[in-house]
Protein backbone atom coordinates (compact mmCIF):
# COMPACT_ATOMS: atom_id res chain seq x y z
CA UNK A 1 0.00 0.00 0.00
CA UNK A 2 1.30 3.45 -0.84
CA UNK A 3 1.54 6.06 1.94
CA UNK A 4 -1.51 8.19 0.15
CA UNK A 5 -3.97 5.18 -0.02
CA UNK A 6 -3.11 4.47 3.48
CA UNK A 7 -3.27 8.01 4.39
CA UNK A 8 -6.74 7.61 2.76
CA UNK A 9 -7.65 4.45 3.96
CA UNK A 10 -7.12 6.04 7.87
CA UNK A 11 -9.17 8.83 6.97
CA UNK A 12 -12.21 6.76 5.59
CA UNK A 13 -11.57 4.55 8.59
CA UNK A 14 -11.52 7.66 11.33
CA UNK A 15 -14.70 8.87 9.37
CA UNK A 16 -16.96 6.58 9.89
CA UNK A 17 -15.77 5.51 13.19
CA UNK A 18 -16.70 9.47 13.99
CA UNK A 19 -20.24 8.74 12.25
CA UNK A 20 -20.73 6.26 14.41
CA UNK A 21 -19.88 7.52 17.26
CA UNK A 22 -22.09 10.52 16.34
CA UNK A 23 -25.03 8.52 15.46
CA UNK A 24 -24.68 6.73 18.91
CA UNK A 25 -24.37 10.41 20.56
CA UNK A 26 -27.18 11.72 18.94
CA UNK A 27 -29.26 8.68 19.73
CA UNK A 28 -30.61 8.61 16.08
CA UNK A 29 -28.89 8.65 12.72
CA UNK A 30 -27.27 11.83 11.79
CA UNK A 31 -28.70 12.74 8.45
CA UNK A 32 -25.12 14.22 7.17
CA UNK A 33 -23.49 10.76 8.76
CA UNK A 34 -25.68 8.47 7.40
CA UNK A 35 -23.52 5.37 5.49
CA UNK A 36 -26.01 5.84 2.63
CA UNK A 37 -24.74 9.59 2.50
CA UNK A 38 -21.22 8.26 2.65
CA UNK A 39 -21.29 6.13 0.53
CA UNK A 40 -22.76 8.56 -2.04
CA UNK A 41 -19.44 10.48 -1.18
CA UNK A 42 -17.46 7.74 -2.34
CA UNK A 43 -19.11 7.45 -5.21
CA UNK A 44 -18.61 11.15 -6.31
CA UNK A 45 -16.21 10.48 -8.97
CA UNK A 46 -18.62 7.73 -10.76
CA UNK A 47 -20.93 9.87 -10.12
CA UNK A 48 -19.77 12.91 -12.27
CA UNK A 49 -19.07 10.56 -14.89
CA UNK A 50 -22.11 8.49 -15.22
CA UNK A 51 -24.86 10.09 -12.98
CA UNK A 52 -25.34 7.38 -10.83
CA UNK A 53 -23.84 6.68 -7.27
CA UNK A 54 -23.09 2.58 -8.48
CA UNK A 55 -24.39 0.76 -5.56
CA UNK A 56 -28.12 0.56 -6.93
CA UNK A 57 -29.91 2.97 -5.18
CA UNK A 58 -31.34 4.74 -8.02
CA UNK A 59 -33.18 1.12 -9.32
CA UNK A 60 -33.78 0.36 -5.41
CA UNK A 61 -35.80 3.44 -5.85
CA UNK A 62 -37.76 2.94 -8.74
CA UNK A 63 -38.89 -0.92 -6.93
CA UNK A 64 -39.98 0.66 -3.95
CA UNK A 65 -42.06 3.44 -5.66
CA UNK A 66 -43.71 0.83 -7.75
CA UNK A 67 -44.47 -1.15 -4.88
CA UNK A 68 -45.28 1.27 -2.27
CA UNK A 69 -46.56 4.18 -3.58
CA UNK A 70 -50.81 4.87 -4.08
CA UNK A 71 -50.74 4.74 -8.41
CA UNK A 72 -51.70 7.72 -9.85
CA UNK A 73 -51.00 10.03 -7.01
CA UNK A 74 -48.37 12.29 -7.46
CA UNK A 75 -48.30 13.24 -3.62
CA UNK A 76 -48.04 9.61 -2.34
CA UNK A 77 -45.09 9.26 -5.10
CA UNK A 78 -43.24 12.48 -4.08
CA UNK A 79 -43.74 11.21 -0.48
CA UNK A 80 -42.63 8.34 -1.10
CA UNK A 81 -39.22 9.41 -2.62
CA UNK A 82 -38.40 12.19 0.13
CA UNK A 83 -39.19 9.19 2.88
CA UNK A 84 -36.58 6.99 1.09
CA UNK A 85 -33.85 9.25 0.56
CA UNK A 86 -34.20 10.33 4.52
CA UNK A 87 -34.26 7.31 5.54
CA UNK A 88 -32.97 4.59 3.49
CA UNK A 89 -30.37 6.18 0.47
CA UNK A 90 -29.64 9.53 -0.04
CA UNK A 91 -30.40 10.90 -3.76
CA UNK A 92 -29.21 14.15 -4.79
CA UNK A 93 -32.62 15.07 -5.95
CA UNK A 94 -33.86 18.78 -5.29
CA UNK A 95 -35.52 17.31 -1.91
CA UNK A 96 -38.16 18.44 -0.27
CA UNK A 97 -36.92 21.64 1.26
CA UNK A 98 -35.59 23.32 -1.84
CA UNK A 99 -37.96 21.97 -3.94
CA UNK A 100 -40.60 23.91 -1.93
CA UNK A 101 -38.50 26.90 -3.78
CA UNK A 102 -38.81 25.42 -7.04
CA UNK A 103 -42.62 25.20 -6.62
CA UNK A 104 -43.45 28.59 -6.07
CA UNK A 105 -40.81 29.68 -8.73
CA UNK A 106 -43.20 27.47 -11.07
CA UNK A 107 -46.77 29.00 -9.63
CA UNK A 108 -44.85 32.12 -10.32
CA UNK A 109 -44.11 31.52 -13.86
CA UNK A 110 -47.57 29.95 -14.69
CA UNK A 111 -45.35 28.55 -17.67
CA UNK A 112 -46.67 26.41 -20.42
CA UNK A 113 -43.42 24.83 -21.72
CA UNK A 114 -40.56 24.16 -19.10
CA UNK A 115 -37.01 22.58 -19.78
CA UNK A 116 -35.07 20.89 -17.68
CA UNK A 117 -31.30 19.89 -17.07
CA UNK A 118 -30.66 16.81 -15.48
CA UNK A 119 -33.42 14.49 -14.60
CA UNK A 120 -31.58 11.66 -12.79
CA UNK A 121 -34.55 9.96 -10.88
CA UNK A 122 -37.29 12.54 -12.22
CA UNK A 123 -38.50 13.61 -8.76
CA UNK A 124 -38.29 17.47 -9.63
CA UNK A 125 -40.01 17.02 -13.31
CA UNK A 126 -42.72 15.27 -10.73
CA UNK A 127 -42.28 18.36 -8.24
CA UNK A 128 -42.85 21.13 -11.79
CA UNK A 129 -45.69 18.91 -12.91
CA UNK A 130 -47.61 18.35 -9.71
CA UNK A 131 -47.94 22.57 -9.66
CA UNK A 132 -47.79 23.61 -12.76
CA UNK A 133 -51.14 24.75 -14.81
CA UNK A 134 -53.08 21.44 -16.35
CA UNK A 135 -52.13 22.37 -19.81
CA UNK A 136 -48.63 22.63 -19.21
CA UNK A 137 -45.94 20.21 -20.18
CA UNK A 138 -42.17 19.82 -19.05
CA UNK A 139 -39.54 18.49 -21.24
CA UNK A 140 -36.60 17.01 -19.41
CA UNK A 141 -32.96 16.29 -20.76
CA UNK A 142 -30.86 13.62 -19.20
CA UNK A 143 -27.33 12.47 -20.42
CA UNK A 144 -27.78 9.11 -18.75
CA UNK A 145 -30.34 7.04 -20.51
CA UNK A 146 -30.43 4.29 -17.22
CA UNK A 147 -31.68 7.43 -15.16
CA UNK A 148 -34.32 8.55 -17.91
CA UNK A 149 -35.66 4.84 -17.87
CA UNK A 150 -36.05 5.08 -14.08
CA UNK A 151 -37.69 8.65 -14.18
CA UNK A 152 -40.32 7.43 -16.87
CA UNK A 153 -41.01 4.24 -14.76
CA UNK A 154 -41.95 6.52 -11.64
CA UNK A 155 -43.78 8.94 -13.73
CA UNK A 156 -45.75 6.37 -15.23
CA UNK A 157 -46.83 5.31 -12.01
CA UNK A 158 -47.79 8.64 -10.65
CA UNK A 159 -50.17 9.20 -13.73
CA UNK A 160 -47.92 11.99 -15.34
CA UNK A 161 -46.23 10.27 -17.84
CA UNK A 162 -47.90 12.04 -20.45
CA UNK A 163 -47.18 15.43 -19.50
CA UNK A 164 -43.16 14.72 -19.22
CA UNK A 165 -41.16 14.14 -21.98
CA UNK A 166 -37.98 12.94 -21.59
CA UNK A 167 -35.14 13.13 -23.48
CA UNK A 168 -31.72 11.36 -23.60
CA UNK A 169 -28.85 13.80 -24.61
CA UNK A 170 -27.06 16.74 -23.49
CA UNK A 171 -27.30 20.41 -24.62
CA UNK A 172 -23.19 20.69 -25.18
CA UNK A 173 -23.01 17.55 -27.05
CA UNK A 174 -22.33 19.45 -30.48
CA UNK A 175 -25.89 20.34 -31.88
CA UNK A 176 -27.33 16.89 -31.89
CA UNK A 177 -29.91 17.60 -28.58
CA UNK A 178 -30.73 21.01 -29.93
CA UNK A 179 -31.64 19.90 -32.72
CA UNK A 180 -33.77 17.45 -31.42
CA UNK A 181 -35.62 19.78 -28.85
CA UNK A 182 -36.26 22.19 -31.69
CA UNK A 183 -37.46 19.93 -34.42
CA UNK A 184 -38.76 16.94 -32.50
CA UNK A 185 -39.85 18.19 -29.42
CA UNK A 186 -41.28 21.99 -30.84
CA UNK A 187 -38.77 24.15 -28.83
CA UNK A 188 -38.26 27.23 -30.51
CA UNK A 189 -37.79 30.72 -31.03
CA UNK A 190 -39.78 32.19 -27.43
CA UNK A 191 -41.37 28.93 -26.49
CA UNK A 192 -39.86 28.28 -23.31
CA UNK A 193 -41.56 29.74 -20.20
CA UNK A 194 -39.53 27.86 -17.19
CA UNK A 195 -36.23 26.57 -16.85
CA UNK A 196 -34.31 24.78 -14.29
CA UNK A 197 -31.33 23.54 -14.05
CA UNK A 198 -29.69 20.89 -12.01
CA UNK A 199 -26.96 19.05 -14.02
CA UNK A 200 -23.19 19.36 -14.30
CA UNK A 201 -22.21 22.35 -12.36
CA UNK A 202 -19.68 23.74 -15.15
CA UNK A 203 -22.08 23.11 -17.82
CA UNK A 204 -24.65 25.25 -16.17
CA UNK A 205 -23.46 28.53 -17.83
CA UNK A 206 -22.34 27.69 -21.50
CA UNK A 207 -25.74 25.09 -21.68
CA UNK A 208 -27.97 28.53 -20.25
CA UNK A 209 -25.64 30.55 -22.88
CA UNK A 210 -26.84 28.48 -25.62
CA UNK A 211 -30.05 27.99 -24.75
CA UNK A 212 -30.86 32.32 -25.28
CA UNK A 213 -28.52 32.39 -28.24
CA UNK A 214 -31.51 29.80 -29.58
CA UNK A 215 -33.60 32.43 -28.49
CA UNK A 216 -35.68 30.16 -26.70
CA UNK A 217 -36.34 32.00 -23.81
CA UNK A 218 -38.37 35.47 -23.76
CA UNK A 219 -38.54 38.85 -21.31
CA UNK A 220 -40.15 37.42 -18.03
CA UNK A 221 -38.99 33.34 -18.55
CA UNK A 222 -37.95 32.14 -15.01
CA UNK A 223 -34.14 30.45 -14.89
CA UNK A 224 -34.25 28.45 -11.70
CA UNK A 225 -30.65 27.13 -10.41
CA UNK A 226 -29.86 24.31 -8.11
CA UNK A 227 -26.62 23.84 -6.36
CA UNK A 228 -25.12 27.04 -6.87
CA UNK A 229 -23.62 27.32 -3.39
CA UNK A 230 -23.12 23.48 -3.08
CA UNK A 231 -21.12 21.55 -4.78
CA UNK A 232 -21.30 25.17 -6.57
CA UNK A 233 -21.19 26.97 -10.01
CA UNK A 234 -19.24 30.11 -8.91
CA UNK A 235 -18.72 30.74 -12.69
CA UNK A 236 -22.81 30.77 -13.27
CA UNK A 237 -23.28 33.14 -10.35
CA UNK A 238 -21.10 35.65 -11.06
CA UNK A 239 -22.40 35.73 -14.45
CA UNK A 240 -26.21 36.54 -12.89
CA UNK A 241 -24.55 38.93 -10.41
CA UNK A 242 -22.78 40.53 -13.34
CA UNK A 243 -25.73 40.76 -15.32
CA UNK A 244 -27.74 41.81 -12.91
CA UNK A 245 -30.99 44.76 -13.71
CA UNK A 246 -29.56 44.16 -17.14
CA UNK A 247 -30.25 41.11 -18.62
CA UNK A 248 -31.04 39.11 -16.29
CA UNK A 249 -32.60 40.17 -12.57
CA UNK A 250 -32.08 37.41 -9.66
CA UNK A 251 -33.53 36.35 -6.03
CA UNK A 252 -31.04 34.35 -3.99
CA UNK A 253 -32.71 32.18 -1.74
CA UNK A 254 -30.22 30.53 1.10
CA UNK A 255 -31.21 27.19 2.09
CA UNK A 256 -29.70 23.70 2.64
CA UNK A 257 -28.45 21.10 0.27
CA UNK A 258 -30.83 18.62 -0.14
CA UNK A 259 -32.26 15.91 2.58
CA UNK A 260 -30.16 17.40 5.94
CA UNK A 261 -29.60 20.45 7.85
CA UNK A 262 -25.90 20.86 7.63
CA UNK A 263 -24.57 21.80 4.43
CA UNK A 264 -25.59 24.89 3.31
CA UNK A 265 -27.01 25.40 -0.62
CA UNK A 266 -28.10 28.58 -2.56
CA UNK A 267 -30.89 28.10 -5.18
CA UNK A 268 -30.60 31.19 -7.64
CA UNK A 269 -34.27 32.16 -9.38
CA UNK A 270 -33.17 34.58 -12.68
CA UNK A 271 -36.22 36.16 -14.81
CA UNK A 272 -34.41 36.67 -18.47
CA UNK A 273 -35.03 40.73 -19.33
CA UNK A 274 -33.95 41.01 -22.71
CA UNK A 275 -36.10 41.09 -25.31
CA UNK A 276 -35.64 39.49 -29.01
CA UNK A 277 -35.29 42.63 -30.70
CA UNK A 278 -32.23 43.62 -28.52
CA UNK A 279 -30.46 40.44 -29.42
C1 LIG B 1 -28.52 16.47 -9.49
S1 LIG B 1 -29.10 15.27 -10.60
C2 LIG B 1 -30.67 15.92 -11.09
C3 LIG B 1 -31.72 15.86 -10.01
C4 LIG B 1 -33.11 16.16 -10.47
N1 LIG B 1 -33.19 17.44 -11.14
C5 LIG B 1 -34.05 16.17 -9.29
O1 LIG B 1 -34.04 17.14 -8.54
O2 LIG B 1 -34.78 15.20 -9.11
C6 LIG B 1 -28.09 15.56 -12.02
C7 LIG B 1 -28.43 14.72 -13.23
O3 LIG B 1 -27.86 15.36 -14.38
C8 LIG B 1 -27.38 14.38 -15.26
N2 LIG B 1 -26.39 15.03 -16.12
C9 LIG B 1 -25.07 15.22 -15.89
N3 LIG B 1 -24.53 15.94 -16.89
C10 LIG B 1 -25.52 16.21 -17.76
C11 LIG B 1 -25.59 16.94 -18.97
N4 LIG B 1 -24.51 17.54 -19.49
N5 LIG B 1 -26.79 17.03 -19.60
C12 LIG B 1 -27.89 16.43 -19.07
N6 LIG B 1 -27.87 15.73 -17.93
C13 LIG B 1 -26.72 15.62 -17.28
C14 LIG B 1 -26.85 13.28 -14.38
O4 LIG B 1 -26.78 12.05 -15.07
C15 LIG B 1 -27.88 13.29 -13.24
O5 LIG B 1 -28.91 12.38 -13.50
Amino acid sequence: MTSRSAALATFAAAFVGAAVIANRLAGKPVPFLRWSVIRFALGARRLLGEGQVGDGREEALAAHVTATARRGDIDDVIRVIDDFAHTRSFLMNVGDEKGEILDAAVRRARPALLLELGTYCGYSALRMARVMPPDATVCTVEINPANAAIARRIWEHAGVGERITSVVGSIGDGGTTVARLRDEYGIDTGTVDFVFIDHLKSAYLPDLLRIVDEGWLHPGSLVVADNVRFPGAPDYLAYMRSEEGGRWRSKEHYTHVEYQRVLRDLVLESEFCDDLAGR
